[in-house]
């Protein structure tokens, strides 16, 4: 009995290891056949035990021989592509790379030519949506969705990212600077995690211009009848437990005793409520009055959702009106909030760009009080200026997302410098921002002996140079080379195409006019001091120190001091 047991696993073995040497075989053949430089690698970028193992078996990996990991591991390793940025691909000495695994090909570029026609050759480069779905927790999304049923969901919402919105964006967003800064008023200016405190600010501007929910920061919110939790509440800790929520399966949440899981299932059916009651006195109200101009998101996903009120084109499952009413406020609140956090940090590092910005600020909105700040004029010249050029250059060196997958469901081809490459069908495609935004033809990068202490791979503090923004067209003096205007597919923090953020313009009013009123009023600082050791420690978390969880963060926020501006 021993021995047949013995034989059958041995023979699952042996025919296990065939069958990845088949598949590697198979691979290498696709690789080749692509044209594209390619790397032999044990493990592939999308496998879920590599994902989960692979931060637990770095320690040993490390220890393995540089010349044998080199040319793979750093583009294997799911949570640190922002940090190793261009570096791999110029040890390689190409901007494409193909990483070959047994279990499957995945194409690296930060390839411009390539960027542009992965991201607009939409019915031949798509979503792998398989790797999405776990964002579908209230109803199917915009997000995990792909072909006519993305679409239907960006028809659905685009009428809502219309010129009303955004003036509602621009005056809720000072609104909501002017709460956040009596909050810190409180605490005498000291603010330790400031990226709490921006993630609130964005959520705030989010739910009143997408539900039309006014959010206060001071004061205490009533728990209404029928429910655990204030709207407040509900809204911020379904975001703390995301993660929980995404990867844990229902039947274990629904039973689990552990206590995280209660909190994530108690926070996920409060939303729910909530979203519920907003959606049917939405629904109600639209029986009877016409939508808003151009319809908000909540009345546009409505409509499409509620089969009286449907249009015959635009026609969605009721399911979907929760599972966008969710993602839309996912897509547009860590992307945002963390952005922000970073620049004001990135100012508290850099207190002479922050007294440029706070001189051209002054020179655009002078004393005036945020009442009389005006969208049409005002935040273009903001978005011009230096408050725009600290956006662009944050976003340039904390690219939120660091990778866009795409993948081919046939074979496809592509141009490179005018020659074609044949791509296997279902081959990963890995768009690498982080790099993009590093590559040296067109981002000179800093010498590693030019470095200031404490900054780390990929030296975001050492190439932080906004002024490279400021275009002497909108009246800037800098020097004509330090202008700069992006080559297409070079800087994608938006990404590109067909499936580009629908919310960068809400995302630029709302950065202008939360900076620029903080920044009229405030100067920002390290709470820690002055001394060369507090900024080598801050710009050793704003590199070394940063994280990627659903987007790239900081593991943990640098201690801050919002001061009073003597004019
Ligand atoms: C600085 C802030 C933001 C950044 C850096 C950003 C970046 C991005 C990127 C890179 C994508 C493409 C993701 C991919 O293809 O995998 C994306 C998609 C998206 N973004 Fe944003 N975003 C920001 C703010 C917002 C805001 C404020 C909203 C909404 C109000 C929003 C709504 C969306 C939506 C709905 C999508 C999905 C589109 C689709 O899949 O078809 N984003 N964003």
């Amino acid at each position: 009995m021993a021995s047949v047991i013995t034989i059958s696993i041995f023979s699952l073995i042996i025919f296990f290891v065939y069958s990845q040497y088949r598949a590697l075989q198979r691979n290498i053949t696709a690789a080749r056949a692509s044209g594209f430089k390619y790397v032999v690698s044990p493990v592939f970028f999308q496998s879920i035990p590599w994902i989960l193992l692979q931060e637990a078996l770095l320690p040993i990996l490390k220890k393995v021989p540089a010349e044998r990991t080199e040319s793979w591991l750093p583009l294997s390793l799911f949570y640190r592509i922002w940090h190793f940025g261009y570096e791999p691909f110029e040890k390689a000495g190409t901007d494409t790379i193909m990483i070959v695994s047994p279990s499957g090909n995945a194409l690296w570029t930060c390839n411009p030519e390539l960027i542009i026609q992965t991201c607009t050759r939409y019915k031949d480069f798509i979503k792998p949506i398989d790797m999405l779905a776990m964002l579908n927790i209230y109803g199917p999304t915009i997000t995990a969705s792909e072909g006519e049923e993305n679409r239907v969901y960006r028809k659905v919402a685009a009428p809502s990212f219309n010129e009303t919105t955004h003036r509602t964006v621009w005056t809720e967003s000072l609104d909501q600077a002017d709460m956040m800064l009596e909050f810190w008023e409180q605490n005498g200016g000291k603010v330790d995690q400031l990226n709490h405190d921006s993630n609130r600010f964005a959520l705030h501007v989010l739910s009143k211009v997408f539900f039309n929910r006014e959010m206060k920061w001071l004061g205490q919110e009533k728990i209404p009848e029928g429910h655990e939790l204030t709207y407040n509440a509900a809204i911020s800790s379904v975001f703390k437990y995301n993660d929980t929520l995404f990867m844990t399966p229902k039947p274990i949440l629904n039973n689990s005793p552990m206590e995280s899981h209660k909190k994530a299932k108690q926070s996920f059916l409060e939303f729910q409520k909530y979203m519920v009651e907003m959606r049917d006195e939405t629904a109600s109200r639209l029986r009877s009055s016409k939508p808003s101009d151009g319809g908000s998101l909540l009345e546009n996903f409505v409509m499409a959702g509620t089969p009286d009120l449907q249009n015959d084109n635009l026609i969605i499952s009721p399911a979907a009106v929760l599972g966008n009413m969710f993602i839309f406020i996912l897509a547009g609140h860590e992307t945002s909030a963390n952005t922000m956090a970073l620049a004001i940090t990135l100012l508290a590092c850099n207190p002479t760009f922050q007294k440029t910005l706070q001189s051209d600020i002054d020179s655009i909105v002078g004393s005036r009080p945020p009442s009389e700040w005006s969208y049409l004029t005002d935040y273009p010249k903001l978005q011009n200026g230096c408050v725009g050029a600290l956006m662009n250059e944050t976003l340039r060196l904390y690219s939120v997302l660091p990778f866009i997958p795409k993948t081919n469901p046939a074979p496809q081809t592509l141009t490179l410098e005018n020659q074609t490459h044949h791509l296997a069908k279902d081959t990963l495609i890995l768009i690498n921002a982080s790099a993009a935004h590093r590559n040296r033809k067109y981002w000179p990068q800093p010498p590693k002996d030019k470095t200031v202490p404490g900054d780390a791979s990929p030296y975001p503090l050492s190439s932080f140079h906004p002024e490279r923004w400021l275009s002497p067209a909108n009246g800037y003096s800098t020097p004509a080379a330090d202008h700069f205007d992006p080559i297409p597919g070079s800087y994608i923090p938006f990404a590109e195409g067909f499936r580009s953020c629908m919310g960068s313009r809400f995302a630029r009013v709302e950065f202008c006019a939360g900076i620029a009123r903080v920044f009229q009023e405030y100067s920002v600082e390290l709470a820690g001091g002055k001394s060369d050791e507090d900024f080598r420690k801050a710009r050793e978390m704003l590199s070394s120190g940063m994280g990627f969880e659903m987007g790239l963060k900081m593991k943990e926020a640098v201690p801050l001091r919002f001061v009073k501006r003597v004019k």
